[in-house]
């Protein structure tokens, strides 16, 4: 049978209907219309400067930070609008947590890290914060790592430890989705294939979102790939089809580096 969308049109945790995003007078992105599966992992992919970046930061509305920022259109997380003025907006970044491209773990001590958002919600007992520590960073698999020095300062991490009790801290929170904005552009291929294998075992609990500029990267962990080109979405189909036979003759020049 032929792979299309509407195969996994059933259970979507993000339903994105003809979203317009200006900075000022410029518009980054045009009429997006996607839906996102849950519990699967979907790649935005495109050249420098399309949008994937700014289209990520619409699914928590990071963009409210940017003064020159304004949307047009619908984002619904369940049943919730994401861009309607009475949203809630830190319940939805903790609903919809994010990985950044360099991690940044807080000058506290790797357990603070983990359970800021915790704390941050005025949860006090101990077994709870300990409980969900230890849940956390074996669900980022660094537990292991880091179980005998909690209490020592984050920021003596490496880069790819540092991501993971990052990616931790965002899990501490039980979101529904976490967005990774290119999760593994500042690490060494042996930290990268850890976090690729990690985001494997996340999509067993929550929907992943990721950015990324890496081909093979988005091959090998994504489930759903959407290409954006010049603020538009320009195709969005399984992983599997796009990677080997995608619709638009677009999409098959960039994948195949022949664009531009
Ligand atoms: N804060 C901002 N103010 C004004 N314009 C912005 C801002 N952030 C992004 N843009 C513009 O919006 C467009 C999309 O940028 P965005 O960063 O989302 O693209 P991207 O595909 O993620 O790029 P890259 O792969 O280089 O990170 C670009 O033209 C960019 O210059």
């Amino acid at each position: 049978m032929e792979e299309t969308t509407t195969q996994f049109a059933s259970d979507l945790v993000l339903k994105i209907n003809n979203l317009d995003l200006y900075y000022g007078d410029s518009q980054a992105l045009n009429g997006i219309n996607l839906n996102i599966p849950r519990r699967q992992v979907t790649a935005f992919i495109g050249p420098s400067g399309c949008g994937k970046s700014t289209l990520l930061r619409c699914l928590n509305r990071m963009n409210d930070l940017i003064d020159t920022v304004r949307v047009e259109g619908s984002i619904k997380l369940d049943d919730d609008e994401i861009n309607s003025p009475d949203m809630d907006v830190i319940s939805l970044r903790r609903r919809v947590g994010m990985v950044f491209q360099q991690s940044n773990p807080f000058p506290k001590s790797i357990y603070e890290n983990v359970i800021f958002g915790l704390r941050i919600a005025g949860v006090k007992d101990k077994a709870l914060l300990d409980e969900t520590v230890e849940k956390s960073l074996r669900g980022a698999a660094i537990w292991d790592e880091v179980k005998d020095r909690l209490h020592e300062s984050a920021l003596g991490l490496s880069g790819g430890q540092a991501q993971r009790v990052c990616i931790a801290r965002a899990i501490a929170v039980n979101p529904e989705v976490i967005l990774m904005d290119e999760p593994c552009s500042a690490l060494d291929p042996i930290a990268t294939t850890k976090i690729e294998e990690l985001i494997n075992e996340l999509k067993e609990r929550f929907t992943v979102v990721i950015v990324t500029h890496n081909m093979q990267q988005a091959a090998r962990v994504s489930d759903h790939t959407a290409f954006l080109y010049m603020g538009e979405l320009v195709e969005f189909n399984t992983t599997r089809r796009i990677f080997t036979n995608p619709d638009n003759s677009q999409t098959e020049d960039y994948i195949t580096g022949r664009f531009g």
